[in-house]
């Protein structure tokens, strides 16, 4: 195995290229990367790992057969930086390849991918793998059936995430839990909940961002230390975990988990603070990153968001005194808790016996609401960071109708996340809403193999055009984002195949051109589509006779004064930047 870099400098190049040979020294493909990243002498970092960078790591390693990579004589790479030209020909097709074969889920390290069975496919194959970040949690004290209330909240949910779901209860004196992979509805019967004894419980439905999707990853985590025990719910991503897991390990603790929430519970283990609010303080405090998070104890409730405040978490209370807290409103709604607030950043609110107390112990910052809840994660129906998101959709629609208006006959949406926003479209336009896709909800990921041919089927069992709707029209179909724009490209050959005479696609959220560094598992940013083309180039990516986003500055306009509060880097950062990578 050999890999070196020809030209080797310590300050970052504008870009690379990469030459990869087989055995015989065959030349057999070659790509061009867009980072900026330092190649040491002899020895490519996996720092950024755009797909060269990453290539290249893994036959450094020695681990080219790990990768499942399509011609394994494949044995060396040369880098050379300082190249600027973009990549020619088959470029699209080889840099499908590459993600496919490279696509990784930050921030697992090589060797993780190695313990956990790494599938180097899994980025690709299938549905699109869009944004990763939700996670749902619950927390509930002083009512009797507060198993069954989580379960239900955690069902109100089940759109953020469906990976796995757990409760945990106490009642009093001990916790019982129960966790398992799949849908609330597949993790507990009448049976299981009626093991959960107690007045308090905290409850999780999982989306991965860290650690793979397993049951040992599956949240709430209990744990026991020598004060009692503890257990953790969590919504967001910790970049800094594995700098803290690597710093417990050399201390001696032994992690059961590879999500990065575990360390919040060795954390406070560990910590010298007393008493345990304190200690729990001292643990958030050294977190990087999105969190909010409930905790249970054998006598109390504590909710925690970051300070500031990435991710959803509100508060209310059920009319029997139970106190609940919840990551959207809609699980409130259907437990019948009052809305009281949102758990403010950098906020940490105990519920014990004595009642309620609220501590802002974390330095508070400007908050950074992630605007994404109310283009995507959140339901309609839900309040988020003191906003509707119903009507922040509706608005939405509205402005891309105003912003982007087309001679059309028809606007559709892709349901589900972009019914709201086409109803605004429609309405400001004067054109009729119809249903011109039909979700199917019985439908998950499905991994098939990725010919386009097959690939189709995929987008075919989710959506179905109606062709009495689509057949001779001008349609307008609004979706609330493009990542990598598999989605809409299949949609827009669906609705063409259906008939329609033209196909307009309306984008309910600006061009995403960066990932997210804090708290969303999203796609390097040599994945997303917005990334990588301009507008039109989109368009015709997509196949669509026309494409139009929702301008960022008509967003931040929509949300007001508030607009400083909401984190919009993914659609604001290298907005700017022409890209390399095609
Ligand atoms: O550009 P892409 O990489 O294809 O991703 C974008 C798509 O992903 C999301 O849908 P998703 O498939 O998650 O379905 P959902 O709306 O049902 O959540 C989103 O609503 C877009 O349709
Ligand atoms: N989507 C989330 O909020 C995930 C929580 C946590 N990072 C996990 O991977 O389990």
């Amino acid at each position: 195995m050999a890999a070196h870099c020809c030209s080797c400098s310590p300050s970052a190049p504008t870009a690379a290229k990469l030459f990869c040979y087989s055995a015989s020294s065959q030349l057999l493909n070659h790509q061009i990367s867009s980072s900026s990243y330092a190649l040491p002498c002899g020895r490519i970092r996996p720092l950024e790992r755009s797909s060269c960078e990453r290539l290249a790591f893994c036959l450094a390693e020695g681990r080219s057969s790990k990768l499942g990579f399509s011609n394994p004589s494949l044995t060396a790479v040369r880098c050379e930086v300082g190249v600027s030209e973009p990549v020619l020909g088959d470029s699209q097709e080889s840099l499908r390849e590459g993600l496919s074969i490279f696509g990784q889920k930050s921030p697992r390290n090589a060797s993780q991918e190695e313990d956990e069975g790494f599938n180097p496919m899994g980025g690709w194959m299938g549905e699109a793998d869009s944004w990763r970040e939700e996670c749902g949690v619950v927390g509930i004290f002083g009512d009797e059936e507060a198993s069954k209330l989580c379960y239900l909240a955690l069902h109100a949910l089940q759109h953020r995430g469906q990976e796995g779901a757990g409760i945990v209860t106490s009642d009093g004196g001990s916790m019982k839990a129960i966790t398992g992979v799949g849908l609330v509805s597949e993790v507990f019967n009448q049976e299981k909940l009626g093991k959960l004894a107690g007045s308090s419980a905290i409850g999780h439905v999982r989306y991965a961002t860290a650690g793979e999707s397993a049951l040992r990853n599956v949240q709430p985590f209990v744990a026991g230390y020598r004060f009692g025990s503890v257990a953790v719910a969590h919504n967001g991503n910790l970049v800094n975990y594995k700098e803290l897991r690597a710093r417990l390990e050399e201390n001696g603790s032994i992690f059961n988990t590879s999500s990065d929430t575990e360390v919040v519970l060795h954390l406070i283990a560990t910590s010298k603070a007393r008493p345990f609010i304190s200690r729990l303080v001292h643990a958030c405090e050294q977190l990087e990153g999105a969190y909010s998070l409930v905790f249970l104890t054998e006598d109390k409730l504590v909710a925690v968001r970051d300070p500031y405040g990435f991710r959803p978490l509100v508060m209310g209370w059920r009319k029997n005194g139970a106190l609940v807290f919840a990551s959207e409103t809609c699980a409130l709604d259907l437990i019948e808790a009052e809305f009281e607030r949102e758990v403010n950043p950098g906020e940490v609110v105990v519920m014990d016996k004595d009642g309620i107390s609220s501590l802002c112990v974390m330095h508070r910052r400007q908050r950074k609401a992630c605007i994404f809840e109310h283009i995507y994660f959140a339901l309609p129906n839900s309040v988020v960071f003191g906003r509707s998101v119903y009507e922040s959709r509706y608005r939405i629609g509205q402005i891309l109708a105003e912003e982007s208006p087309v001679d059309c006959d028809v606007v559709i949406a892709v349901p589900d996340s972009g019914m709201v926003a086409a109803l605004g479209y429609a309405a400001k336009a004067g054109v009729p809403f119809q249903q011109g896709l039909i979700r199917s909800h019985y439908v998950g990921r499905t991994f098939i193999e990725p010919s386009q041919k097959i690939r189709d089927f995929g987008v075919k069992l989710k959506l179905a055009p109606v062709h009495h709707v689509l057949k001779g029209k001008r349609v307008v179909v609004v979706d609330d984002s493009i990542v990598r724009g598999t989605t809409s490209s299949k949609i827009v050959r669906l609705i063409k195949q259906a008939g329609a005479t033209e196909v307009h696609m309306r984008i309910a959220s600006p061009p995403i051109t960066g990932s997210c560094y804090y708290g969303v598992d999203t796609p390097r940013k040599e994945e997303l589509l917005s990334y990588r083309l301009n507008v039109e180039e989109s368009r015709e990516f997509i196949g669509a006779d026309s494409l139009a986003f929702l301008p960022l500055e008509r967003l931040r306009s929509m949300l007001g004064e508030e607009a400083p509060t909401f984190c919009d880097a993914c659609f604001s950062v290298f907005a700017m930047h022409r890209p390399i990578v095609r």
